[in-house]
């Protein structure tokens, strides 16, 4: 199973450059079946420490590709189109809409912070970035609010007596990978009763927003950073409290673009995400110039912000764990350090057994942490960068 990370936003914010830049690499084509089948599904890639420096090996991976000891682990990037005002009724696009967002497991929403594009995605100067924001959100929040009626509805006209409510909401929410016992958490942390009737709708609205937050969780790419009013509202915006809730990755998906681009021309060499890289080729001064724009950018910002944006949305929103398969003894039957799976938060060393095979998981005895050379149990639970290895009765 690989993640899936959902890009959305209105028109021109620079979606499609993103999209581009992420899933563009210097891996041989024709690896991914599912580009040619579906041109908004791509592989992108989240960035990892490689392990395999620290065993004193050189990795031979399966899957990615490593490049200066960082492991690039593909992800999915699917390109949400269709938000646009009354998308979760429908409009538009918004069926597709809603059912590419169901399938994401975490959205990046790029919004165009220089405040160039209007609501409609029309240019336009001095629009408030925040009123993007707010608008996916209130979009995300009434889609719930649909779905969370329904379950009322659906236990208003059961017999209440013979169902919890939590158990009705559950099953009417359950396309967004929440359980009973976390909506009947939701609900008494927003201080309400287990009684819909006592809700008024502000209640239900913020019930619905409430358990968006939890299952929809989301990084906006604060794109466009490279030019002067962007900056301008990133400072404004990042000290705004009501936006503290958010993650906000500042981006050029522009520069991430350009350098990808010049590589491939093998004018730069550009390890994705890095904060430099080398000119190798012939450049003109008007290339040359422009690649400096790019450099004092990827320096200050600590890269392009395209891959701290999927690597916050994995890492830091949905807190996964990237895990080496490992070999305590160093005997790897096709070279070392083949894979590096990523696994949702908290997985334990017995998940990582069933993430390898089902029978591995069945059959789990101990697992070793081949940092430590230690015996690991069965709950152990792991990080980002652990090495382990699986013993299993079935192997
Ligand atoms: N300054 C700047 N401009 C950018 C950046 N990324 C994209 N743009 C520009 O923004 C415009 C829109 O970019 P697209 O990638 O086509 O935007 P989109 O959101 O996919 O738009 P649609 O295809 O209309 O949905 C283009 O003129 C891009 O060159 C960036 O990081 N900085």
């Amino acid at each position: 199973m690989s993640y899936k990370i959902g890009l959305v936003g209105k028109p021109s914010v620079g979606k499609s450059t993103f999209f581009n830049a992420a899933t563009m690499g210097d891996v041989p084509e024709g690896a991914y079946p599912f580009t040619t089948i579906d041109p908004s599904l791509g592989e992108a890639y989240v960035r990892v420490d490689c392990a395999a420096p620290d065993f004193d090996e050189t990795c031979e991976p399966n899957t990615g590709y490593c490049r200066d000891d960082k492991r690039f682990v593909p992800v999915k990037l699917v390109d949400v189109a269709g938000l646009i005002p009354g998308a979760h009724e429908g409009k538009g696009l918004g069926n597709q809409f809603l059912t590419d967002l169901n399938e994401a497991d975490v959205l990046v929403h790029v919004v165009d912070f220089s405040g160039e594009t209007d609501m409609e995605g029309e240019p336009t100067e001095g629009h408030d970035p925040r009123d993007d924001i707010d608008f996916l959100e209130a979009e995300l929040d009434q889609w719930y609010l649909g779905i969370l009626e329904k379950g009322i509805e659906r236990f208003e006209t059961r017999h209440m007596a013979e169902t919890e409510l939590e158990v009705e909401l559950a099953e009417q929410m359950s396309a967004f990978g929440t359980n009973k016992d976390e909506i009947k958490q939701v609900i008494l942390s927003l201080g309400l009763e287990l009684d819909p009737e006592t809700w008024d709708d502000a209640d239900e609205l913020e019930l619905a927003r409430e358990i968006r937050k939890r299952t929809k969780p989301m990084v906006v790419a604060a794109n466009k950073m490279d030019t002067p009013e962007a900056r301008a509202n990133y400072e404004e915006i990042t000290s705004d409290p009501d936006y503290d809730h958010l993650t906000i990755v500042p981006c050029s998906a522009h520069a991430e673009k350009a350098l990808k681009t010049a590589e491939e021309n093998g004018v730069v060499e550009y390890t994705p995400g890095a904060s430099d890289f080398e000119i190798t080729g012939d450049v003109s001064d008007e290339q040359a110039a422009g690649l400096e724009q790019i450099r004092e950018f990827v320096s200050e910002f600590d890269g392009s912000g395209v891959q701290r944006a999927l690597e916050a949305a994995l890492f830091e929103e949905l807190d996964a764990v990237a895990v080496f398969p490992g070999s305590a003894n160093g005997n790897w039957t096709n070279g070392p350090f083949p894979d590096c799976f990523v696994l949702p938060a908290n997985a334990t060393a017995e998940d990582f057994a069933y993430h390898l095979h089902s029978d591995i998981g069945d059959g789990f005895l101990h697992a070793i942490d081949c940092r430590t050379d230690r015996q690991i149990g069965a709950d152990t639970e792991l990080e980002t960068g652990d090495v382990v290895e699986v013993i299993s009765t079935n192997q």
